[in-house]
């Protein structure tokens, strides 16, 4: 158990680790020690933060050995759509352990804190980018869908004769800065269709759009859409010059791409699929169900690699599952075990239907039995409960519950995040 003291500082159980608030003064210590566990120049991130801040220094926690700083975890305030609408959610980030102090429990104390800190500000959800895929499953992260990267050869980079296109529509090219207004409004408009997303702010869109120093890093450039009334999409890319024994090698690396129509997206895909001195064409991240393969004329072509993008978890169970959208009526008792948020664990009864849901806790027998990182898994309606019990790892004490559940959350649209945090 963590205990609070009344400095605000918290002990984690039999651990010597205090957890407390940082100051904005300590921030560039945090940051070293951050970076030094991540293995990234602390300087270009010092830079970052005094040229376009992103972080709350009143989020920022620190782990401490005596009055030394040995672990960080940060985290931002977002607005992020979820099923039923925009939601605060948490967005766990900064999270580092000095090299000499890891495997100590260090980062479990962290977590326990920031846990405690994320429900006392009344956010029922955390989500993350994880750097190694074995951290946050035990922290009760689960991993709700995943971003593709996909890549298409020039030479067969053909959409189908079907695929919508509209010859009002002219694509052009833009410096970021020139875009950047068009941008933000397009991606604003598209921020609700998908969940998982959020809105950026002034200092996100900077951060996004400033190239990092280094020798093969083309410039990043925009290709935007315009209509009749407007621009209608954009790509943010960059473009890798490259020669091979006198034949041209080049990349399209595609960072973004916003479209508001079906057309516009087809003008995009086939500007980026046929640039000239262009071997492949990388979209560096897309939906799941992103249109690509539906439109590509030989949808084998595209290579596809899935990787987990945000990872969510469910903070406050009954708070979390009372607020989101059900597909059809189910009424189940939920047995959750949860290790570090202990205020989850134990029995919640869950009556959802069409018109809402209600959860409160019960001694009543479970229906379905699980850990919490398997329903921050399922929240957003794309992995199914019922893998976790074929998997051994979640138990179905009522025959058909799970798949039940699963039906009742199923999301059609895949989740999307694109903005790594
Ligand atoms: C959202 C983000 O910021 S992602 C960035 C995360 N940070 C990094 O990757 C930086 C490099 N790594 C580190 O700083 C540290 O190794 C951390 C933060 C990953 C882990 O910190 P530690 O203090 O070593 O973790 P701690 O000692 O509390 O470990 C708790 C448990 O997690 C396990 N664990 C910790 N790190 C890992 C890992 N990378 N892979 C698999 N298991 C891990 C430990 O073995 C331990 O298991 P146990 O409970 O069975 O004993």
């Amino acid at each position: 158990m963590t205990g609070a003291r009344q400095d605000g500082s918290s002990r984690d159980g039999d651990s010597a680790w205090t957890v407390r608030g940082g100051t904005e003064s300590e921030h560039p210590e945090a940051l070293r020690v951050f970076t030094e566990a991540l293995n990234i120049p602390l300087q270009e991130e010092l830079r970052g933060e005094r040229e376009h801040p992103v972080i709350e220094h009143d989020r920022t926690l620190l782990a401490l050995d005596g009055d030394r700083i040995v672990g960080t975890a940060m985290a931002h305030s977002f607005e992020m759509t979820m099923p039923g609408g925009p939601r605060p959610v948490a967005g766990v980030t900064g999270v580092g352990v000095w090299p000499t102090y890891r495997r100590r429990g260090v980062l479990s104390a962290l977590m326990r804190r920031q846990l405690a800190d994320i429900r006392a500000r009344g956010e029922n959800l955390a989500a993350l980018w994880a750097s190694e895929g074995g951290i946050y499953g035990r922290f009760g992260y689960g991993v709700p869908f995943r971003e593709m990267r996909a890549s298409v050869q020039r030479v067969h980079a053909r959409l189908r004769p079907d695929a919508p296109r509209d010859p009002s529509l002219t694509v052009e090219l833009a410096e970021p800065a020139q875009a950047r207004e068009e941008m933000e409004r397009l991606h604003r408009q598209a921020v609700p269709t998908r969940v998982g997303q959020f809105p950026r702010g002034a200092n996100w869109w900077s951060r996004m759009l400033t190239d990092k120093p280094g020798p093969e890093a083309g410039r990043t450039r925009v290709a935007l859409v315009h209509g009749p009334d407007g621009p209608q999409g954009y790509a943010l890319h960059r473009l890798l010059s490259r020669w091979e024994v006198g034949l041209p090698q080049g990349q399209v690396m595609v960072r973004e791409l916003v479209a508001a129509t079906p057309a516009a997206r087809v003008a995009l895909y086939e500007h980026l699929l046929e640039r000239d001195l262009i071997a492949e064409t990388v979209f560096q991240s897309l939906p799941e169900d992103d249109p690509l393969t539906a439109l590509a004329a030989d949808p084998r072509r595209v290579d596809q690699h899935g990787f987990d993008a945000l990872w969510m978890r469910l903070v406050d169970v009954p708070g979390a599952l009372s607020d989101r959208p059900y597909n059809l009526g189910v009424e189940v008792v939920l047995e959750v075990t949860d290790r570090f948020a202990p205020w989850n664990a134990g029995r919640w009864r869950l009556k959802a239907g069409t018109g809402g849901a209600r959860v409160e806790a019960t001694d009543a027998a479970p229906d379905l039995g699980l850990d919490v990182s398997h329903l921050g898994a399922a929240y957003l309606g794309r992995v199914a409960l019922t893998a976790f019990v074929d998997a051994g790892v979640a138990t179905e004490y009522t025959p058909g519950v799970a798949a039940r559940l699963d039906t009742a959350l199923y999301a059609p649209r895949a989740p999307f995040c694109g903005t790594d945090f």
